[in-house]
């Protein structure tokens, strides 16, 4: 037995029957030794091999699948494994073995002919590479029969151990794109021979949409013999619902998409999403026990793959130069470090790739190497776990950016492997299953070279408190889904098929009842324990009115907001453009969180106060230009709103035909005073020269003035209707729920929803109030102790420079800056 003693092989052992795993290759590979001419296992250190196998041990189960090897001797014995073996599948007896034989050139048609040639860039929506040759086709066929075949004899061998009337029937799991004819004959078979058992298939690489799968000419084989299963597994719902669709529209199944369910020959197989996460703690320990390997102090960009088209790496490249072509800043500031582990090397296009790597690293390096530095640093090899963990652990930015992928185990493996503070940030293609659920990466599109160099500046650059925040919801999520909760879920999946697989025809019929905020905040919010509500004032809680102080709150919505602050659960900050003090006394509710300035003053609900600090200049600089703003521009209804550190400039009343020049007029003076003119309602801001915005104030408050235990489940919901309130939609983008307040379309917004006006902002906020109102109200305020704790503990990184009137906005720096630290007063 091995020593690895997962919580799933618990789990599964504790009532089920035994489990046989179906895949291609074994958990090992056999070799022969030079020397003695013996077989010799290799085991493999995957982390699906480390999941399943404790399963199939514990539970007596048996593993199907080629050797690595051709034998001649059918019948020579799989040996043991090496007695120093401490892999999980080191228990794994050879009587618990049935090998796959085949006539290597028959194998060669199936694996590279059919598998590689044509399945896998098909599935990976890429039709161009791939080959339709009947000969694979029927290659595969007879590989697939073979597996069955020896699925069935497995399934024997457990009968016999068991008994007739033994424990539950066996879990028969076959494995991705291989074996997709496999599960049909093994029913069949068994089902002649009268033994009972639960069939499931998962598939790894992606399922393309319809019309991408259609062009297989065998398609309908393909469907038929997947849907043989009970259970049908894939990385993330897109992936179920192409699925689902192919099996409609190909072979005219009944359909639950729902609930996803398909019905074929009177049987309804279960659809899943079961995304696969990485052993999480395996790879924490890795990199707590890394040496560094990279003696530098660039900004390491890293990118580990293996060399394959899929993988967006000539993208990538190209992407890189594009940086360095656009923010000369970073030249032998940066460096990228691409590893890429050789891969199917006897196969043209593989090694076309690999000289085309070479060719562009060449180019690249050769346009901007300089004395002292290169920007690219190329492996072409294999790495070991610990070198992989350390760079990992090391690297300032990780770019996962495949053309399609699958799921991708490097984005999650990197995000395991960043332990040290403050962390690094990871950037994933939208094309890559972990894209749809590693939210708070930043996501880039891989063919759109600008905004890839774009998202990759956005990282390097990305202030230390974003980059924490972000961090620690990626690690949490993929600690929580790592590989044995895949596992287990999977595993919970089969146990509930028969309660599922009734439902189709009842659910199918059911009328859509739920709301829009059922639909979008329901599923965001789900079991959280805690919400943290960040709203903005003017336009959101309040309509628009022709002055400030006519901004009343709507009594309904002051109400609403005054019973979710005293729920438990529920943490409000309001965050507004207005001066905090102003903002305070127009929503009037005690015990929440103000911020004011566009956030550069925040007032805790204990009465402390944060203020960013204003460098004298910059005060002058607000007191000058307040002056020039009153001397010629406030004439014909305009007007200064003085907030202090803030001014802004309104034309409401201004008559429609005059205020565009005013306006103009307006902006010039506010430019040549150094500050920013941010258009608002009816008003221009003239925001000073700071990296400081309602994004920063935002994750301020999340990091800080809520208290808030990270460890728990915490979403974010942030509405706002103002190009001030983008700051904070980018800042959150991928961690909250964000809505923009506005009456009709709007092309340039970061937010995911738009609502039409204050009173949907009441609709949502009553239904947050439905959703938490079976909590306990606050207890004490021991929360905000742990809030004043957290804000005195952190190091804030900020600072102020007064810059040329054309450069550009000053950026914090990335490290600690004791000597202009805000300041907290009580
Ligand atoms: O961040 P917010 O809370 O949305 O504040 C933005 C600005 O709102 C106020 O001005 C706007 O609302 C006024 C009242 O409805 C309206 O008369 C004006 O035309 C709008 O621009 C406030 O006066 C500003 O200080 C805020 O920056």
């Amino acid at each position: 037995m091995s020593g690895t003693d997962s919580s799933a092989s618990r789990s599964a052992c504790n009532s089920k029957g035994s489990m046989i795993v179906v895949s291609n290759r074994l958990p090992f590979i056999l070799k022969r030794n030079d020397k003695t001419g013996d077989l010799e296992r290799k085991a493999s250190a995957g982390g699906l091999v480390t999941a399943v196998a404790p399963v199939v041990i514990r539970g007596g189960g048996i593993w199907v699948g080629w050797p690595g090897i051709h034998l001649d001797d059918p019948n020579e014995k799989i040996p043991e494994s090496n007695p120093n073996d401490k892999t999980p599948t080191a228990g794994l007896l050879s009587e618990k073995i049935v090998p796959i034989h085949a006539e290597p050139k028959l194998f060669d048609s199936y694996y590279n002919g059919c598998c590689n040639g044509t399945f896998w860039p098909l599935f990976h929506s890429m039709p161009d590479r791939a080959t339709f040759i009947a000969d694979h086709w029927k290659a595969y066929i007879k590989c697939n029969e073979e597996f069955a075949e020896k699925t069935v004899h497995a399934l024997h061998l457990l009968k016999q151990q068991k008994g007739k009337n033994g424990s539950s029937p066996p879990i028969v799991w076959v494995h991705d794109y291989h074996l997709m004819l496999a599960a049909n004959w093994i029913r069949q078979r068994a089902e002649e021979d009268d033994i009972k058992c639960k069939l499931a298939f998962f598939l790894h690489i992606p399922f393309p949409p319809w019309d991408i799968f259609r062009l297989f000419p065998w398609s309908d084989e393909v469907l038929q013999g997947i849907l043989g299963c009970d259970m049908v597994g894939f990385h993330i719902t897109d992936y179920c619902l192409n699925f689902i669709d192919c099996c409609q529209r190909n072979l005219g199944c009944r359909v639950d998409r729902k609930n996803l369910l398909v019905e074929l020959g009177g049987r309804t197989i279960c659809v899943r999403p079961l995304p696969i996460g990485v052993p999480f703690d395996r790879f924490v320990q890795l990199a707590q026990n890394a040496k560094p390997v990279l003696s530098t102090n660039q900004q390491v960009i890293l990118g580990v793959d293996r060399l394959d088209y899929t993988k967006g790496l000539v993208h990538r490249l190209k992407a890189f130069e594009r940086l360095l072509e656009k923010y000369p800043e970073h030249i032998e500031k940066v460096m990228l470090l691409q590893i890429s582990v050789p891969s199917r090397t006897d196969v043209k296009e593989y090694q076309d790739l690999k000289e085309e790597m070479d060719q562009l690293v060449g180019r690249i390096n050769g346009r901007f190497t300089t004395p002292n530095w290169s920007p690219i640093r190329y492996i072409y090899g294999c790495v070991g776990q610990d070198e992989l963990a350390a760079f990992y652990r090391d690297a300032a930015v990780a770019l996962v950016t495949p053309l399609r992928d699958g799921m991708n185990l490097v984005a999650k493996e990197f995000v395991a492997c960043q332990i040290n503070k403050p962390p690094g940030v990871l950037i994933v293609s939208p094309f890559a299953g972990a894209g749809e659920m590693m939210h708070e990466a930043l996501i880039c599109n891989p063919y759109e070279l600008d905004d890839a160099a774009e998202v990759i500046h956005r990282a390097l650059i990305m202030p230390e408190d974003e980059r924490t925040v972000r961090m620690n919801h990626l690690r949490r999520r993929e600690q929580l889904n790592d590989v044995d909760s895949w596992m287990k879920a999977f595993l919970k999946a089969m146990d509930s098929l028969e309660e599922e697989a009734d439902d189709i025809g009842a659910t199918s019929m059911q009328p859509v009842t739920i709301d829009d905020f059922d639909e979008y905040l329901s599923k965001y919010i789900g079991y959280t324990q805690k919400l943290a509500l960040l709203l903005d004032y003017d336009g959101t809680l309040a309509p628009i009115a022709p002055h400030p102080d006519l901004a009343t709150l709507p009594l309904e919505t002051k109400h609403t907001l005054q019973r979710l602050s005293n729920m438990s659960d529920v943490y409000i900050a309001i965050i507004s453009g207005r001066n905090v003090d102003n903002v305070k006394n127009m929503v009037g509710i005690e015990g929440i969180t103000y911020a004011g300035n566009h956030g550069l003053e925040i007032l805790h609900p204990d009465g402390s106060k944060f203020v960013h600090p204003m460098p004298m200049e910059l005060q002058d600089a607000v007191v000058d230009l307040l002056k020039a703003l009153q001397e010629q521009v406030c004439k014909d209804g305009a007007w200064v709103e003085n907030k202090g550190a803030l001014l802004t400039f309104h034309y409401r009343e201004t008559p429609v035909a005059k205020r565009a020049a005013l306006a103009e007029q307006a902006r010039k003076l506010i430019t040549e005073a150094g500050f920013t003119p941010a258009p608002a309602h009816c008003a221009l801001e003239a925001r000073p020269p700071v990296e400081w915005d309602k994004g920063r104030a935002s994750i301020y408050i999340l990091r800080t003035a809520f208290g808030l235990d990270w460890s728990e489940r915490i979403r974010i919901i942030y509405a706002g209707d103002d190009v001030t309130d983008e700051d904070a939609m980018l800042a959150l983008k991928g961690m909250a729920a964000t809505f923009r307040i506005a009456s009709s379309h709007i092309t340039k917004t970061s937010a995911e929803r738009r609502l039409s006006s204050t009173d949907s902002v009441l609709a949502m906020l009553k239904w947050v109030e439905r959703h938490f109102s079976r909590r306990k109200p606050r207890a004490n305020s021991l929360t905000y102790k742990n809030a004043r704790k957290a804000r005195d503990t952190i190091q804030m990184h900020m600072s102020y420079q007064m810059p040329a009137k054309t450069s550009p906005r000053h950026t914090p720096p990335l490290t600690p800056d004791k000597t202009s630290s805000g300041s907290e007063s009580s």
